[in-house]
């Protein structure tokens, strides 16, 4: 698992080391980190053109000391003060011996022939969007040859919630330091924040316990046993579907596909697309009749395609009656939403799984502090809120979150949402706890998306083919593809 710290809980660690007087080494280990990074991404020093954008603070000292490291091996290094009386004296002089040039916000900044540009305007001590000289220069930066880093943060992004608030460094890569920060793998500050490298700055003894996560291929892994030589069909979890309708059978084919194609045990199915089901997937066993009359589960899964009439709410209502863990998708969102007090005192888990219109349908829109709005939702209703999005977000009701590391956008298409509830109600069926099984479930779902999209388009139902081979992928551990790396 990858912790989360925010600005906070990195500044507290941080101070553990400055009062033991490690200012000076934080600081160039942050550095050094950072220009290692700079040289494999450059693939030479000798006779590149860097410019270091370089703010007041000691994100600014990072990105002057960086640079000094560059220049000494030769590279061309121009640094632009925006204010030329703070920036930081030590890296600044340091940069100067090294050979580095330096300059104001007019001057000739070399961003137009640069073949890197390191944003060291603002780290964890910015505030709102960039001012305008800084949101000038970055945005010829994105706009110019040079391969943009940003150093610890993309300026004017919230290293805590990744909201934007005007204009931000847009990265193509992030060097951060002593932990990855939420800010850049969530909301609007994810793409910003390109690919996040992290170095180790000596934080890890110091930093408070995380609070929010990301998953790894292996913890994934876990929920993803393959069966023992004393397991049966109903040892591994049986889940039940209340999906789809008559008329529209599809969401129900998807969801109970996704949930036998990720573990196939047993899944039972109930409803009025019980024909279509039956059709597409002979090894569900279906009825046309209530959940009640499906036969033992340990899961459910209500929503995809259901309806919100009398009906489905009876259903939604029999189902959420029990003292089994409930998936909350879809039409069954609306009808929560508008009767939030079926889900309110379960005391089995319930995951809703709304994207951001859906969510809404709950009083309060999402905003730019996504993790913020599903613990507040969470909390509110005593369930597990997985909030979709480029960088789905989990969050239980005691505050515990998990941020999605895996997906592409070519997972914004219809019934997508359909396969990943699948997915969920068949890894709660083992049991395991709701809020990380959630997020384990978004993380398979994300590569699986991946793994499809290989191949150009995709289709839901591609997810659903693709699940075996992305189930066996993850259990054979590689992160590969995931979107940042230790540096
Ligand atoms: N404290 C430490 O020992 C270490 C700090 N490190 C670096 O230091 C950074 C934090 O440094 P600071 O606390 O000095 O703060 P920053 O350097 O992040 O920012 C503070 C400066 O930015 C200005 N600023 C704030 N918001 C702005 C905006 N929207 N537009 C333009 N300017 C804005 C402020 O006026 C102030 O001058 C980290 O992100 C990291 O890069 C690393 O060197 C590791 C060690
Ligand atoms: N731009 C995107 N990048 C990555 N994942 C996305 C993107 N857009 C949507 N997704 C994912 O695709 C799924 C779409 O779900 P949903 O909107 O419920 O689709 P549907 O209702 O059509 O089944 C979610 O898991 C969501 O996180
Ligand atoms: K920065």
């Amino acid at each position: 698992m990858i912790g989360l710290s925010t600005a906070a809980e990195v500044r507290a660690a941080e101070d553990v080391l400055l009062a033991a007087g490690r200012e000076g080494a934080l600081m160039q280990r942050a550095a050094t980190g950072l220009a290692v990074v700079c040289l494999r991404l450059l693939g030479r020093a000798h006779g590149a053109r860097v410019t270091l954008l370089v703010g007041a603070g000691n994100n600014g000292g990072d990105a002057l000391f960086a640079g000094a490291q560059l220049a000494a091996r030769g590279a061309r290094v121009t640094a632009v003060l925006f204010d030329a009386d703070r920036a930081h004296p030590a890296g600044l002089a340091a940069l100067r011996r090294a050979g580095g040039r330096v300059t104001g916000p007019e001057g000739p900044d070399g961003l137009d022939r640069a073949d890197l540009v390191l944003d060291g305007i603002v780290g964890i001590g910015g505030r709102g969007g960039l001012r305008t000289e800084a949101a000038r220069l970055a945005e010829r930066a994105a706009t110019g040859p040079g391969l943009t880093v940003a150093v610890d943060v993309p300026s004017g992004v919230d290293a805590d919630t990744g909201a934007v608030e005007g204009a931000a460094f847009a990265a193509v890569h992030t060097v951060t330091f002593g932990a990855v920060k939420p800010g850049l793998v969530v909301g609007e500050g994810r793409g910003y924040a390109g690919t996040v490298h992290l170095v180790d700055i000596g934080l890890a003894p110091h930093l408070a316990p995380a609070r929010a996560h990301q998953l790894t291929d292996a913890d994934v892994a876990a929920h993803l046993e393959p069966p023992g030589p004393t397991d049966d069909k109903y040892s591994r979890g049986v889940v039940g579907v209340v999906a789809g309708s008559a008329v529209y059978p599809g969401a129900a084919v998807l969801c109970t596909g996704a949930a036998l194609r990720t573990r196939p045990g047993l899944v039972r199915y109930a409803g009025t697309a019980a024909d279509g089901v039956r059709a597409a997937w002979p090894e569900a066993i279906v009825t046309d009749g209530r959940p009640g009359d499906a036969g033992r589960v340990q899961a459910w899964v209500a929503g995809p395609g259901m309806g919100t009439d009398d009906d489905a709410r009876s259903v939604l209502a029999e189902v959420l009656a029990t003292d089994l863990p409930v998936v909350v998708d879809a039409d069954a969102l609306t009808m929560a939403a508008r009767e939030p007090d079926l889900v309110r005192g379960r005391t089995a888990p319930t995951v809703l799984t709304p994207h951001d219109r859906e969510f809404e349908r709950f009083g309060v829109p999402v905003g730019g502090d996504r993790i913020s709005s599903a613990r507040r939702l969470a909390a509110d209703l005593g369930a597990v809120v997985l909030l979709k999005g480029d960088a789905t977000v989990v969050a239980a009701p005691d505050g515990t979150a998990f941020v999605n590391a895996t997906g592409t956008s070519d997972l914004a298409t219809a019934g997508s949402g359909d396969v990943l509830s699948g997915v969920l109600g068949s890894l709660l069926a083992a049991g395991t706890p709701a809020a990380e099984t959630a997020a384990a479930a978004a993380h398979l779902h994300g590569r699986a998306g991946q793994i499809a999209a290989a191949r150009g388009p995709i289709l839901a139902s591609d997810l659903v083919r693709v699940l075996p081979d992305t189930v066996g992928r993850v259990r054979g551990g590689g992160d590969a593809l995931l979107g940042h790396s230790g540096a």
